[in-house]
């Protein structure tokens, strides 16, 4: 609720007018029937003038609530529909900020609900409490006074009516109970397998999965229909229920003003208004149901975009923590790791386990290691994508807990191993790694990444656009492009996770080569499966189960490091020792 009043406060005008509107509205409608009795009785005394002169203010009455209705939703709705925009910006800019850790935990499908069909609850949730928040206590507490105050011996009618129709839909209610926590739950999922089926549609045709996916796909959907359903059922059996008590109330007030008709023949013109009250009690209730609805279905999104909001907000300003540093003296004597340790969020078991190295500025550092023993996650330590559970990491004897993350991101280059380009121009992609990069610069990177030959074979060069999930480009250019845009940076610290995998032999040691030429004082962390590619390095680190089971050159660890031995064996001959 306090993001809620938060977001509409810049709107509070607009709110006042929309909800004076609306109580208005409510006025109007609770004097028409005054003015009903006024003509009835006319009508008996047969008094002509009388019925014109409250015809006329009947119908006055009539415009002024129309007026005060329209009015009143198109403020509700600019509201509305201001606050949800206020709301999703800020919630985009936010989860934008999110660390790898925090997207991953929500997973990304989920996110996309609470962007998208949370913020359209919490946009309907605002517009019905704009147009009803006064308006049906108002409506509510005015037609039981008035009602009573027409016709005073049937106050009974009034109160038992009200009694039969909360404690029905208080059953209506519990019945409905935590569906609409489950529907929230539901469309997360049905997002997940949606996302999951269009990214992966390759796999899925190749290996005919369409049939499974169409069937869980259907088997989510039925259960969400069926929730749906299950609250339209519930909801719907409330109006029939409402009407069956009123008009039950109606007929006994009729049947006891007919008894009494006689003695008190005043009270005819009485009944009209009197009845006209108690549909306006049944449709105060009814609007208070509707109101329940949304209210239980907006709070739920609201809480889940507010969780958003809070846990994000608290890891930011750690993440805003730090020195701001100097690029060109950053990296200038060493990298070192200390007993660092990293457990992903709900695993149990830690993936890194006490890790301890030193890198000299300018060096370069290659890592190899079985399948899964956490090479790509050690590259996401170094690159700041993910924080420690333990240990420390240290840049020029400085922890760099010290260094603003945003410096950090924008001193070290990484080149993950599954290469991540956005749909838009190959330029825009470039200048990602630098957006104030001459053209020259970009010339130089694309060059260096060896994807000269084939950005140059577009007619549009640098301006070629690349479609969604970069659907028209080959692996190996995917990953050259991912280069590139990393060599953009200049980076000072350089890490590659397998990211020439995708490249011929020849092209991965021209890269080798431009690297150690061109890139001299940057340093460098080469993560790779083929030998080949880190043979040079300074110094390599071999890792198994999470663990550094050998540290060396190519040489000391052929000479000592038995897993070393087992992997160079394993490539022998398919190139390990090309050179
Ligand atoms: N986001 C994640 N959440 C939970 N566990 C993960 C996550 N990413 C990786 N893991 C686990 O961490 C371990 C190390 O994974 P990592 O990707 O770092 O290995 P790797 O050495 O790079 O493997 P490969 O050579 O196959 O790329 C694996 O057991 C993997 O299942």
């Amino acid at each position: 609720m306090g993001l809620l009043l938060t977001y509409a406060k810049p709107y509070w005008k607009k709110i006042i007018v929309a909800v004076l509107s609306v109580t208005l509205l409510a006025a109007s409608t609770l004097a028409q029937p005054q003015f009903l009795e006024k003509m009835m009785t006319a009508i008996i005394q047969d008094q002509s003038d009388v019925i014109l002169k409250n015809g006329v203010f009947l119908l006055a009455l009539a415009f002024v609530g129309i007026a005060a209705g329209i009015t009143g939703t198109y403020y509700a709705s600019q509201v509305s529909q201001g606050v949800a925009a206020d709301i999703r910006r800020a919630e985009y800019e936010k989860i934008q900020a999110f660390s790898l850790q925090q997207v991953q935990s929500y997973s990304s499908a989920n996110l996309v609900v609470r962007l998208t069909n949370d913020i359209n609850q919490v946009q309907q949730l605002v517009m019905q409490m704009l147009q009803m928040v006064l308006r049906v206590p108002m409506m509510f507490l005015g037609a039981i006074i008035l009602a009573i105050w027409t016709l005073p011996s049937l106050w009974w009618v009034v109160l038992l009516m009200i009694a039969l129709i909360v404690l029905s839909s208080k059953r209506i209610f519990s019945m409905m109970g935590g569906y609409f926590g489950k529907i929230q739950q539901l469309i997360d999922q049905n997002n997940t397998l949606a996302q999951e089926n269009l990214a992966g549609v390759r796999v899925v045709k190749s290996f005919n999965q369409q049939g499974q996916e169409e069937a869980s796909f259907a088997d989510n959907t039925n259960e969400l229909t069926a929730v749906n359903r299950r609250i339209g059922y519930l909801f719907n059996l409330m109006f029939p229920i409402f009407m069956l008590i009123s008009y039950a109330a109606i007929a006994a007030a009729l049947l006891f003003i007919s008894t009494s008709i006689k003695e008190a023949p005043d009270q005819l013109a009485k009944i009209t208004p009197f009845i006209t009250y108690l549909n306006q009690i049944l449709m105060a209730l009814l609007m208070l149901g509707m109101i329940s609805t949304f209210a239980s279905r907006g709070f739920v999104s609201l809480k889940r975009i507010g969780s958003v909001m809070a846990e994000e907000t608290a890891r930011l300003d750690k993440e805003a923590a730090g020195q701001p540093i100097d690029k060109a003296a950053f990296l200038t004597k060493g990298l070192r790791v200390e007993k660092l340790s990293f457990t992903y969020p709900k695993a149990k078991e830690p993936v890194l386990k006490d890790l301890s190295f030193e890198l000299a500025a300018g060096q370069t550092l290659g890592i190899v290691g079985s399948t899964g023993s956490g090479k790509s996650t050690l590259a996401l330590l170094l690159a700041r994508l993910y924080q420690p559970t333990a240990g420390t990491m240290t840049i020029d004897g400085e922890d760099v807990q010290n260094i603003q993350a945003s410096d950090w991101h924008q001193a070290v280059g990484i080149v993950m191993q599954k290469p991540v380009l956005f749909s838009g121009s190959i330029e825009k992609n470039l200048r990602m790694g630098n957006p104030d990069a001459s053209q020259e610069e970009l010339a130089a990177a694309v060059r260096a990444a060896q994807a000269e030959d084939f950005v140059q074979a577009y007619p549009d060069g640098l301006a070629h656009e690349i479609s969604e999930r970069s659907a028209n480009l080959s692996g190996g250019q995917k990953q050259r492009l991912s280069l590139a845009r990393a060599l953009v940076k200049k980076p000072r610290l350089l890490i590659l996770d397998d990211a020439t995998s995708a490249l011929d032999a020849r092209s991965e040691k021209r890269v080798q080569e431009v690297l150690e030429k061109d890139f001299s004082k940057t340093t460098k962390v080469i993560i790779a499966e083929k030998i080949a590619s880190i043979i040079h390095a300074n110094q390599i680190l071999v890792l198994d189960e999470g663990r550094i089971v050998g540290v060396g050159s190519h040489q000391d660890l052929l000479d000592q490091s038995p897993i070393y031995q087992e992997i160079y064996a394993s490539q022998k001959g398919k190139g390990a020792d090309h050179e």
